[in-house]
């Protein structure tokens, strides 16, 4: 286990910047998300992090010891890919003991078998060691993929998007896993996903990135309470946050306020005071979910579970100013707002 550090990292692909100037923090033990849009440069940060990449600017520490000239063996990260990347000709039990068995660990085989048969339990493959890796499952073959990187101790384990290609099910059963496995050995993970679910549920802090450059490093909670931009606004949260123009009807924005944004589980659908008419739009009683429309702008709003609407309806809603987030010109928040616990259980 390990923490590590970047400073000032960049790293260009010709005339593209992928990575431009980061500097990152992730503690020891810490389960770290890298979050953001396809081309973010979350792949590239971490194959920066593994050695696999060489920066053009900037160092990256490892436990304060600079380690940006290492190889990649000699960082001792174990590094989970996208898609499983196993050996076709070796069962299951081998594609796990493999990273034991190489010639600088050597580690003696009865240690090989209990450390693989340990792994197999926590992901529920026990069954499956002595199949031939191709004759599994995707499911199957991501999990004989993450345990090739839990059977040995790395510093860090370095996962990209390793979930993405399972089912909805299996993905959730596997976010499960991983997550109480890293709470259970005290490892430190940096995991990349596009997935706002992946990352609120499983990260101990997150970093949002956008267009290769940190826009904002939090708890889930704090990135969701108090987005510092429109644009980390409306990374987090299903349906997204309600980006209004300030001046919209009922609003009591701020001077130098350009968006007023706020959650759906805070629009109130109720008769008081200062309440707007809206139409509705969409409503789906399944999720207590709808969509109003006001001057052409639509707005999506939670709705009490015995709440029936229609399409066509007219409905009262109230933006409470005191749950608005206001933001800038340039997409940059301007105020504080009081942290509502409930808002991601
Ligand atoms: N080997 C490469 N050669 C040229 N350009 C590259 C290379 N690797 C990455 N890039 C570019 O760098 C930028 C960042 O890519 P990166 O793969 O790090 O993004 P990402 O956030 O991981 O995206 P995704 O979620 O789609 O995997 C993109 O514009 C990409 O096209």
């Amino acid at each position: 286990m390990a923490s590590i550090s970047i400073r000032g990292m960049t790293k260009r692909f010709g005339p593209t910047t992928a990575i431009e100037g980061i500097d990152l923090d992730i503690q020891n033990g810490e389960f770290f998300v890298l979050l953001g849009p396809s081309g973010a440069g979350k792949t590239t940060t971490l194959r920066l992090i593994a050695g696999l990449e060489r920066p053009d600017a900037g160092q990256i520490f490892m436990d304060g010891q600079d380690i940006s000239g290492h190889f990649p063996a000699a960082r001792d990260c174990a590094f989970v890919f996208q898609q499983y990347s196993l050996y076709p000709h070796l069962s299951v039990y081998d594609n796990i003991a493999f990273p034991l068995r190489s010639p600088m660990r050597k580690t003696p085989e009865a240690k090989v078998r209990e450390r693989v048969h340990e792994v197999a339990s926590l992901l529920h493959i026990e069954s499956k060691l002595e199949r031939k890796a191709t004759a599994l499952s995707g499911g199957e073959m991501q999990r004989v993929a993450i345990g090739r990187a839990l059977v040995r101790s790395p510093k860090v384990f370095l996962m990209d998007e390793p979930l993405s290609s399972l089912d909805a099910r299996l993905r959730e059963e596997l976010r499960v896993e991983l997550r109480s496995i890293q709470k259970r050995t005290g490892s430190t993970v940096i995991y990349v996903t596009h997935d706002q679910v992946e990352a609120t549920t499983m990260a101990d802090r997150i970093g949002i990135l956008e267009k290769g450059k940190v826009q904002q490093v939090g708890t889930p909670m704090e990135i969701y309470e108090q987005p510092a931009t429109l644009q980390v606004a409306q990374r987090l949260g299903s349906p997204v946050i309600n980006a209004l123009p300030a001046d919209w009807a009922g609003l009591n924005s701020p001077t130098g306020a350009v968006h007023a944004a706020i959650r759906p589980e805070d629009v109130q659908v109720a008769q008081l005071d200062g309440a707007l008419a809206c139409r509705v739009i969409e409503a789906s009683l399944l999720k207590h979910e709808m969509v109003v429309e006001r001057d052409g702008i639509e707005i999506h709003v939670h709705t009490a579970p015995d709440a029936v609407f229609h399409p066509g309806d007219t409905v009262s809603i109230r933006c409470d100013s005191s749950r608005c987030l206001y933001f800038d010109a340039q997409g940059l928040r301007m105020n504080d707002r009081p942290v509502n616990h409930a808002s991601l259980s």
